[in-house]
C-alpha cells in the first residue's frame, strides 16, 4: 500500500492529509489539530490527481500574491506579518538556515522563531500556504469594507478613544483599559486627530482623562517590537517624528485644555497632559511616575524644560532623573497639579467645576491661554525637537532595549 502525507494550510488551520492507495481508489484520512476523529473518504485516482494538481499554487500565484500584499490597506498586525514572513522565507529559501538571533534582537528572533518553527514544510506547501493566507486577508478587508461603503471611521468613532462633547465640554477618553491606555501608534495618531477636532468644534473646553484604573501607563512598550524593514534605526527615526508631531499638537492646542486624573499616570501622556494644562485635577489616589531612566529613555513632553519651571529643578531631578513617584497630594504641593479631591466625590465635584468654566466666553478664555503661553512657544517646539531627536538615540541603547525586553518578558515590572 502507498502511502503520502501532505499539509494544506486553511486559514489558520492545519489539515493533515493522508492518501492511501487501496485497488484504483485513493482513500484520504484528513487530521484536525484538536480533534481526535479522522474523516475518511474515498475518491477515484483520476479525481484526486485533479485535486493535487489543483492545490499546488504556481510561481505566477505566488507573484501576484507578493503584489497583493503591498496593496493591503490595512496592517494586518504583527501575527499575520510573521506568519507571512516566515511562509515567504520557506516557499523562497526552504527551511530556516539563519543563526538565531540574540535575545535583545526582538524583532529579528520573533521573525526566527516564526520560520523555525515551519521546520521541513515543503517550498511548494509553504508557497501554497502562503497564496491561501493573502487571498483570506484580502477577502477578509474587502468585505469588511463592504459593511460600511465609503464611511470614514474617524468620522463615525476612534479604536481607542472614546469622544464625547456636551455642556461645551469636549472630553477625549483614552480608551484601552485592559491595556492600562498604554499609547500604541494608532492611539498617538487619534489623539493628535481628536484635538485637532476638538481645536475646531464649538465646546469651549478639552477634558483629557482615562478608562479604568489606570489614566495611562504611557507609550506602549510593545511599540519598539514592529519592526519596519529599514530596521531599528528606521524604526527609532519614525518614533522621533511620530512625538513630535504629537507633542507639538498639544503645544498648539489653542482652547484651555484640562487634564482629569483619578488614577495612576505614567510616561508620555503625563508630560504634555501635566506640562501644557491650563488645570490638573487629581483624585486624592492618583499618582504620577516618569520612570524614564528606569527604561534607559530621557524626558520628552518639554518635561525637561516645564518641570524644572513649574516645580524647582532639585524636585524635576528627582522625578525625570531618578523617577521618583509622586503622589496626587506630592504633586499639588509641586505645583504639577491645580487641585486634589477625595475620590469618592472626585466625579461630581470636577465635573461642575467644568461645567461653570465651560460657560465662560470661549473667545475670552482662547485669548487669555494665548496670551500666557504665546511667549513659550517657539521655545517648547525647539525644546521638543531637541528632546526627540535625544530619544531617538537613547530608544538604539542597551539600556532601553534590556528594559523593554525585561518587561515585555515579565522577569521584572517597573
Ligand atoms: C512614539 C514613541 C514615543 C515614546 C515616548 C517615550 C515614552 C516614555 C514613556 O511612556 S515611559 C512609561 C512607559 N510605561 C511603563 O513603563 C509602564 C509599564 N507597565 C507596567 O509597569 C505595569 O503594567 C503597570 C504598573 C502600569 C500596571 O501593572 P498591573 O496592574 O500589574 O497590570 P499589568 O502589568 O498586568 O497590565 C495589564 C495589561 O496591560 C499591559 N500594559 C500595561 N502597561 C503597558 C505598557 N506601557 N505597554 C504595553 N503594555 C502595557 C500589560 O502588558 C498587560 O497586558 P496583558 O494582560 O499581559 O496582555
Amino acid at each position: 500500500m502507498d502511502k503520502h502525507s501532505i499539509l494544506v494550510c486553511m486559514g489558520w488551520e492545519q489539515l493533515e492529509i493522508r492518501l492511501q492507495k487501496c485497488e484504483g481508489w485513493e482513500q484520504i484520512e484528513i487530521s484536525l489539530p484538536n480533534c481526535s476523529s479522522l474523516q475518511v473518504i474515498s475518491f477515484p485516482v483520476v479525481q484526486l490527481h485533479l485535486n493535487r494538481t489543483a492545490m499546488r499554487a504556481s510561481q505566477k500565484d505566488f507573484e501576484n500574491a507578493m503584489n497583493q500584499v503591498k496593496l493591503l490597506k490595512k496592517d494586518p498586525g504583527n501575527e499575520v506579518k510573521l506568519k507571512l514572513y516566515s511562509l515567504y522565507k520557506q516557499a523562497t529559501e526552504g527551511p530556516c538556515n539563519m543563526p538565531k538571533p540574540g535575545v535583545f534582537d526582538l524583532i529579528n528572533k520573533a521573525k526566527w522563531d516564526a520560520w523555525n518553527a515551519l521546520g521541513s514544510l515543503p517550498k511548494e506547501t509553504a508557497r501554497q500556504n502562503y497564496v491561501d493566507l493573502v487571498s483570506s486577508l484580502s477577502s477578509s478587508l474587502e468585505s469588511s469594507s463592504q459593511v460600511e461603503p465609503g464611511t470614514d471611521r474617524k468620522s463615525t468613532g476612534y479604536e481607542t478613544l472614546m469622544v464625547t462633547s456636551e455642556d461645551g465640554i469636549t472630553k477625549i477618553m483614552l480608551n484601552r483599559p485592559t491595556k492600562k491606555n498604554a499609547l500604541n501608534v494608532e492611539m498617538y495618531h487619534e489623539i493628535m486627530h481628536a484635538l485637532k477636532a476638538a481645536s475646531k468644534d464649538d465646546s469651549a473646553i478639552t477634558v483629557l482623562t482615562g478608562n479604568g484604573d489606570y489614566y495611562s501607563s504611557g507609550n506602549d512598550l510593545t511599540n519598539f517590537t514592529d519592526i519596519p524593514p529599514g530596521g531599528v534605526e528606521e524604526k527609532a527615526k519614525n518614533g522621533a517624528v511620530l512625538l513630535r508631531e504629537f507633542v507639538g499638537c498639544f503645544i498648539d492646542f489653542p482652547k484651555p485644555l484640562i487634564a482629569w486624573s483619578m488614577s495612576s499616570l505614567w510616561g508620555i501622556f503625563r508630560s504634555p497632559s501635566l506640562g501644557y494644562s491650563i488645570a490638573v485635577y487629581a483624585s486624592d489616589r492618583a499618582t504620577f511616575h516618569t520612570p524614564f531612566s528606569h527604561l534607559g529613555q530621557s524626558p520628552e513632553g518639554c518635561s525637561s524644560y516645564t518641570f524644572p519651571k513649574i516645580m524647582s529643578p532639585a524636585k524635576a531631578t528627582e522625578m525625570l532623573v531618578f523617577g521618583k513617584k509622586l503622589t496626587a497630594g506630592e504633586a499639588c504641593a509641586q505645583g504639577l497639579v491645580t487641585e486634589v479631591f477625595p475620590d469618592s466625590t472626585f466625579q461630581k465635584e470636577v465635573w461642575t467645576r467644568l461645567k461653570a468654566f465651560a460657560k465662560l466666553p470661549p473667545n475670552a478664555m482662547r485669548i487669555s491661554k494665548e496670551i500666557i503661553r504665546n511667549r513659550e512657544k517657539e521655545k517648547l517646539h525647539a525644546v521638543n525637537a531637541e528632546e526627540c531627536s535625544v530619544l531617538q538615540g537613547r530608544w538604539l541603547s542597551d539600556e532601553c532595549m534590556n528594559a523593554v525586553v525585561n518587561f515585555l518578558s515579565r522577569k521584572s515590572k517597573l
